[in-house]
């Protein structure tokens, strides 16, 4: 056991107890937009070659120059949702609250990716919710038809049309906002940003010149932007660039179940191995729930995506 005694805990400390606590609100290759206690946004830079910050991280900082700073070090992260794909790695935040997993009508969702958004958020410990957007379009039964599955193991779906009644969405989304930090995820062309628009009318100016000047083009977000959606700065609004992809490589094959609440409850019952993998093992609950419908087969499916994709050695070279 190396843990540090807390006489050494202090000292590892001290040197950066005098230093001001900012939170990142951007970040940029080695740019990041931190934000002061008092609301001022400065550029920073990280100390040093790694530069592993990411949007949501406090962090202890100070001037370096007349306008410019330097992340001296993060603080300790209360959770980190992230894909990791098979080459690397793409952090969405840090220390969020809760998900708000969007999609739309149209284009039509990968269910596949919305599952693979969930299990990531429920490893990190993360409420998720999910955004069903734009039914005012003819494919809304069929959309909601499989979203049943996901009501129907506990996720809530929001359901909205931003365009026709950009009002009843306000209304639906803004209590469970309230003095959380949202993140928003989800595939390209679902109306990410037409949802940010409209909750933080004053988008682009809270984004700002520095950020503008961080940007590589205005109109896709290409990295996490963190909003306030009240002047007391208590409720967050994060708005990450769309996603193709999604990989979950983080999690462990014997893990999967567990996060997948479907799957989760009905192996509660009892494998007849503890070590069940679900897929052809003799009196596993999770066939049994399948036969029964009370795991859908589209979400069969997903999980021997997963498992196959979790269970295959890491090819090098
Ligand atoms: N029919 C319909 N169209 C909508 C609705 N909400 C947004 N759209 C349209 O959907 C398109 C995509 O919306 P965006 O807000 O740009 O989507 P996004 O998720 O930010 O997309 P990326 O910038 O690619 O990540 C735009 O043409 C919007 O006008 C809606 O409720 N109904
Ligand atoms: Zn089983």
């Amino acid at each position: 056991m190396s843990r540090p005694g807390s006489r050494e805990r202090k000292l590892q400390q001290a040197p950066r107890d005098h230093l001001d606590l900012g939170l990142v609100v951007r970040g940029h290759g080695r740019h990041y937009l931190v934000e002061t206690a008092e609301g001022g946004r400065i550029l920073c830079h990280p100390r040093g070659k790694k530069s592993d910050a990411v949007v949501g991280d406090r962090v202890r900082w100070q001037m370096t120059g007349s306008d410019e700073g330097v992340i001296e070090a993060l603080e300790p992260r209360r959770n980190l949702l992230y894909r990791q794909d098979e080459w690397r790695s793409k952090s969405f935040a840090a220390n969020v609250d809760q998900l708000l997993v969007l999609v739309a009508v149209e284009p039509v969702f990968s269910e596949s990716l919305l599952s693979r958004a969930l299990v990531a958020a429920a490893e990190a410990g993360i409420e998720a919710r999910i955004g069903l957007n734009k039914t005012d379009l003819p494919g809304v039964a069929a959309a909601r038809q499989r979203l049943a599955p996901y009501t129907a193991m506990g996720i809530q779906v929001f359901e909205w049309s931003l365009q026709a009644d950009p009002a009843g969405a306000l209304a639906r989304l803004a209590p469970w906002l309230q003095g959380k930090t949202t993140l928003v995820l989800g595939p390209s062309g679902t109306g990410k940003s037409t949802l940010t628009n409209l909750l933080i009318p004053d988008a682009q100016a809270q984004v700002g010149e520095i950020s503008e000047a961080l940007n590589s083009g205005r109109h896709t977000t290409t990295h996490t932007q963190w909003y306030w959606l009240d002047a007391e700065r208590q409720s967050g609004w994060l708005d990450s660039p769309g996603f193709q992809t999604f990989g979950i490589q983080h999690i462990t094959p014997t893990q999967l179940a567990g996060l997948m609440p479907d799957f989760a409850a009905a192996a509660a019952a009892g494998c007849r191995f503890a070590n069940c993998t679900h897929r052809q093992e003799p009196g596993c609950a999770v066939q049994a729930a399948l036969k029964e419908g009370r795991i859908v087969e589209s979400r069969y499916r997903i999980y021997l995506e997963l498992h196959d994709e979790l269970s295959r050695p890491p090819h090098y070279g």
